[in-house]
């Protein structure tokens, strides 16, 4: 390997930090809204007329009308449907705008949403921030499809999983900070709600300042735009004076011809052509794997499921658990270039579905034996850490290796639709299915677990190191003179690099 082709330099620092300060914005709307739940859920009782207070005896009880919660689940939920929606355009704006400008533009709904939110004590509380978060999860739903496609574009290869996993990292630390800042003795109490929820627009005003001294993607400028001599100046600045682009170019060179050949890729076309079938399947499946192991259920849900397992502080467990899901995504931008992301995905969910079985066994004899608590705890946290081993970081960034620029984009939107949809469902089940099953909830997962890790071992391909040119070259290599096809030949000649 170049050793050139490993350096990072200052503008490539410059550039991924930029771009993630999008994943950040993303965690951030993602962790927020659990901590204020009895605080907001009181503002908007008051503003409604509702009375939250019930004497019952010498007692004054919580009582929350249902209205209220209704109004409150809706704030929660449409956060999932404006991702869920909006994740389908990330490819048409990447494409039409470029990445910087696309970015740019979509970070407006980022400040309009924390507009509503921050300023909702003002008029109809309910109502301002059931519509922030829904502008907030449009925001969302573009955001965490162009920072990957954006990051896998001005990367090195050597780099193309390290600075792919910093997506991950912006989000796990934009969900820890809300945990942290959600306290009630910071910004989660009755009079500061509303700039907990509205700060949320502060990383898009900084980033969009920021973006007009980040280059436009190489590959972006000479696939799409046809401009060379620019291409090569982005290439330099990235890379190094020093860096001599040639390679790079000679292969977007090609990857530019085969586009022209292949024209752009629709959505439609994606599930059309048979070039795209198996990556495509692929890629659902590893996003599908990812909100399917379960791991929501312990992000919107740990708090109450410490409780039953009777952990005496839930919320600082919770926090711990957001702690204990950074570090271990620290772990991982260093690992993913030196493992590889096919074993570590398979680690991740082996590791995974045995918690989830540590897990219910503890869950079940909480009431039996001493000490289960403690287990089911330290299962909680490893289920975690297994997650940001593979299953957290790898699906963003590795959709974008296993398509060229032609379906890229529009590969993205579907797998990020997938994510939303799957990241619903989850919301929306969990608490039923949880109720229905009691301590064997995770068995669940431990299934689905087995099945993903079994498909990821024998269709998910290895793509550390390796150009896109690289990728399919091996693998038509194997596909004509190999015993054995493997599953890369899925790449096919017209989605190569
Ligand atoms: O770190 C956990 C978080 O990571 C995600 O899967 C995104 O990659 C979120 O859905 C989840 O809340």
């Amino acid at each position: 390997m170049d050793r050139k082709e490993k350096s990072l330099t200052g503008t490539l620092i410059f550039t991924v930090s930029t771009a993630v300060l999008g994943s950040l914005q993303f965690g951030y709307g993602i962790g927020v809204i659990n901590a204020p739940q009895k605080i907001i859920e009181h503002h908007y009782a008051r503003k409604l007329g509702l009375v939250i207070m019930q004497k019952s005896g010498n007692m004054t009880e919580d009582y929350v009308p249902s209205t209220v919660t209704m109004y409150w689940s809706l704030s929660v939920s449409v956060f999932s449907i404006g991702g869920l929606v909006s994740s389908l355009f990330v490819g048409w704006i990447a494409d039409k705008l470029g990445r910087i400008k696309a970015t740019m533009v979509v970070n407006s709904l980022a400040v309009i949403g924390a507009l509503l939110m921050g300023l909702a004590p003002l008029g109809q509380a309910h109502a301002l921030v059931i519509a922030g978060r829904l502008i907030t999860g449009l925001y969302c739903g573009l955001i965490a499809g162009l920072v990957p496609i954006y990051i896998g574009e001005v990367s090195p290869t050597a780099l193309r999983g390290a600075l792919g996993t910093l997506h991950q990292l912006g989000i796990v630390t934009g969900i820890l900070i809300s945990q942290v800042v959600g306290l009630e003795f910071l910004l989660g109490s009755d009079k500061l709600w509303p700039v907990l929820l509205g700060l949320s627009g502060v990383p898009a005003v900084i980033q969009t300042v920021l973006l007009f001294f980040c280059p436009e993607s190489p590959r972006y400028v000479f696939i799409n735009l046809g401009r060379e001599e620019a291409a090569k100046s982005i290439l330099k600045k990235l890379r190094g004076d020093y860096y001599d682009p040639s390679k790079d170019l000679e292969e977007m060179r090609r990857e530019k011809e085969e586009a022209a050949s292949e024209k752009k890729v629709s959505i439609i076309q994606l599930f059309k052509s048979s070039n795209y079938r198996q990556p495509i399947l692929v890629s659902l499946v590893l996003h599908m794997s990812q909100q399917f192991s379960g791991i929501n259920g312990i992000f919107y849900y740990s708090t109450s499921i410490f409780t039953k397992a009777g952990i005496s502080q839930p919320i600082y467990a919770t926090i711990g658990v957001g702690a204990v899901n950074t570090v271990a995504t620290i772990v991982s931008v260093f690992l993913v270039e030196k493992a590889g992301r096919r074993s570590l995905y398979i680690i991740g969910l082996a590791g995974m579905c045995i918690c989830a079985i540590i897990m219910t066994i503890a869950l079940a004899l909480l009431s039996s034996h001493a000490g289960m608590s403690y287990l089911c705890m330290v299962a909680i946290f490893l289920f975690v850490v297994f997650f940001e081993v593979g299953p957290g970081p790898i699906p963003w960034f590795i959709v974008a290796e296993l398509f060229s620029q032609g379906p890229r984009p529009a590969a993205m939107a579907v797998s990020g639709f997938c994510n939303w949809s799957c990241n619903f469902i989850i919301g929306m089940c969990f608490q039923y299915i949880a109720d229905a099953c009691g301590p064997y909830v995770f068995i669940i997962f431990a299934v689905l677990l087995l099945g993903f890790t079994i498909f990821t071992y024998f269709k998910v391909p290895e793509t550390k190191g390796k150009s896109f040119e690289e990728i399919s070259a091996e693998f038509r290599k194997k596909k004509h003179g190999g015993k054995k096809s493997t599953e890369m030949e899925y790449l096919g000649t017209s989605s190569e690099a």
